[in-house]
């Protein structure tokens, strides 16, 4: 039966409705239905109950929730040009500023700039190929912290991905010994925009004009909240930014993204404003999910002994003990590759994604979705519809290779990554990134219980940014050959 909810489908057009949804209340509408917490699986449920489009309206505002692959793809890629705009989220875009960064930034001239921009950088193979030496790199660094602190390896994977990020975007190198402050800053960043974009967290979100209330006025503790959280945005932008410009003056820069777009070139205050905030966007959101999807490799090869065997095997065969794996290795590698591909599957790292906003009215299998109206996109249930994947909740590389009569499944990095026009412009980089530092810590370690802490559960955190619960495992180097990899010089 369907429940038609949008206070929206007074205003449509005669030939068609508003997807269903459940009842809401009232002036509210479904404010008080929306989860809050693992939305995607309240999401999931809503699209086994009305269908894989459904829709929500929050005081006002329509939300439309989408459950299925082939019509996110119907929609936000083939008709992206009106589907790519972001939700204004007064708290952190206008506020605190993530608006000037890509990730929430409005769809236009300057959104399309920063877009051209990052994929001649690093958005296709081609381009991402100058920077695969330093991804090495960074993945053998990685390899000799495991070995030092095994315990620590989660430190490790955050310091890792923020290195290889921070390489790519500013060509800053992360300092071997402690926490490094730029990493620390980026996730300090990450955690507030994760806090100030929830959901339900923050009212100033839901009823905007709320954040022209004087900070004395009681209960406007947000406008507190708006100034710290700002801070940290401005120092994670400003400071790394400070060294490349001063390392070009110096004649020491690094090849980065910064060091193309600064070096030689005149730029006026504008131009030099937008090239310091598409390095941040980068640098920002580009380390966190790195670091989810690494983690969550790590804690699939405990729980999956056999598939880490099978990896092994299949790297010690076509590799050898004499060397680590490197990209060159990778299209010899199909089993690893199909790994790597379950881990993603297996973990979602954004698993709602992130909004998009019409800036036309749609008329999509007769359901009517209005301009500014938003669209989500449950990837969660995408990448765990038994109608895509089989045995959707068995861990199962061999999925993604071709058998005899059985075609591979479809590839979750085409989900993964989102959709149209927004499409995560890190996905190259990435893909590479996971990769690497699977390939090469499948080479050397063994990767097993922890001897003290051998539960391992399945969960993991709610968010924009989901990372597995946390665990902890054995890390131990496979042989002695194994070890004189991981204590060899880097190879430059
Ligand atoms: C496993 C790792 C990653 C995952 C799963 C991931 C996933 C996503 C998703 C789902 C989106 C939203 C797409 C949409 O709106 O439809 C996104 C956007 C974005 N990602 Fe990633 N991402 C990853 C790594 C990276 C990296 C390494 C970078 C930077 C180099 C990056 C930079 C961005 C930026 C700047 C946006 C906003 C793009 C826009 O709004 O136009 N991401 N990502």
């Amino acid at each position: 039966m369907c429940h038609r909810t949008s206070l929206q489908s007074r205003n449509t057009p005669r030939y068609s409705t508003s997807s269903s949804g459940p009842y809401g209340t009232p002036f509210v509408g479904n404010l008080l239905d929306m989860p809050y917490f693992k939305a995607w699986i309240k999401y999931a449920d809503w699209g086994d109950k009305y269908g894989d489009m459904c829709s929500v309206n929050i005081l006002g505002q329509q939300i439309t929730i989408i459950n299925s692959a082939k019509i996110a793809f119907d929609l936000l890629d083939k008709k992206g040009s009106i589907y790519s705009d972001r939700p204004v989220i007064p708290l952190a875009g206008e506020m605190i500023g993530w608006k000037n960064t890509l990730v929430l930034m409005p769809y236009g001239d300057r959104f399309r700039n920063f877009r051209r921009l990052a994929h001649s950088l690093f958005g296709s193979r081609t381009s991402m190929a100058s920077f695969e030496p330093l991804v090495e790199i960074e993945s053998h660094r990685f390899l000799k912290r495991v070995d030092k602190t095994p315990d620590d390896f989660q430190d490790h994977i955050v310091k890792t991905a923020g290195a290889i990020i921070l390489r790519i975007s500013h060509g800053y190198r992360v300092k071997d010994e402690g926490a490094d402050a730029f990493v620390t800053l980026a996730n300090t960043a990450m955690e507030q925009f994760g806090q100030a974009t929830a959901p339900g967290l923050f009212l100033v979100n839901s009823i905007p004009l709320l954040r022209y209330v004087p900070s004395w006025f009681p209960g406007a503790g947000f406008q507190h909240t708006a100034k710290f959280y700002k801070q940290t945005l401005m120092r994670m932008t400003d400071e790394p930014f400070e060294v490349v410009k001063q390392e070009l003056a110096n004649g020491t820069a690094q090849h980065s993204l910064l060091s193309a777009l600064l070096d030689g070139k005149t730029l006026d205050v504008r131009e030099e404003f937008d090239v310091k905030w598409l390095a941040a966007s980068l640098h920002s959101v580009g380390a966190d999910t790195t670091v989810s999807a690494i983690y969550a490799f790590f804690k699939a090869m405990v729980l999956f002994p056999e598939c880490q065997a099978k990896a092994q095997a299949e790297i010690d065969a076509v590799v050898g003990s004499h060397r680590l794996p490197g990209f060159a290795d990778k299209e010899l590698l199909p089993y690893t590759a199909a790994l790597a591909m379950e881990v993603h599957r297996w973990h979602t790292v954004g698993p709602t994604g992130m909004p998009h906003r019409l800036v036309a009215d749609d008329v999509h299998n007769g359901y009517f979705l209005p301009k500014g109206s938003l669209v989500l996109t449950n990837i969660w249930k995408m990448t765990h519809d038994p109608r895509v994947y089989s045995n959707p909740w068995t861990f199962d590389p061999e999925r993604f290779i071709a058998k005899e009569g059985k075609q591979p499944e479809m590839d979750p990095r085409d989900l993964m990554f989102g959709f149209g026009r927004r499409i995560c412009p890190g996905r190259v980089l990435a893909d590479a990134s996971v990769w690497m530092t699977a390939a090469m810590s499948l080479a050397v370690f063994k990767i097993g219980r922890h001897p003290k802490y051998s539960h391992i559960d399945l969960d993991v955190t709610s968010g924009t940014i989901s990372h597995p619960s946390h665990f902890k495992c054995s890390i131990e180097p496979r042989s002695q050959k194994a070890l004189e990899l991981i204590l060899a010089d880097e190879q430059v």
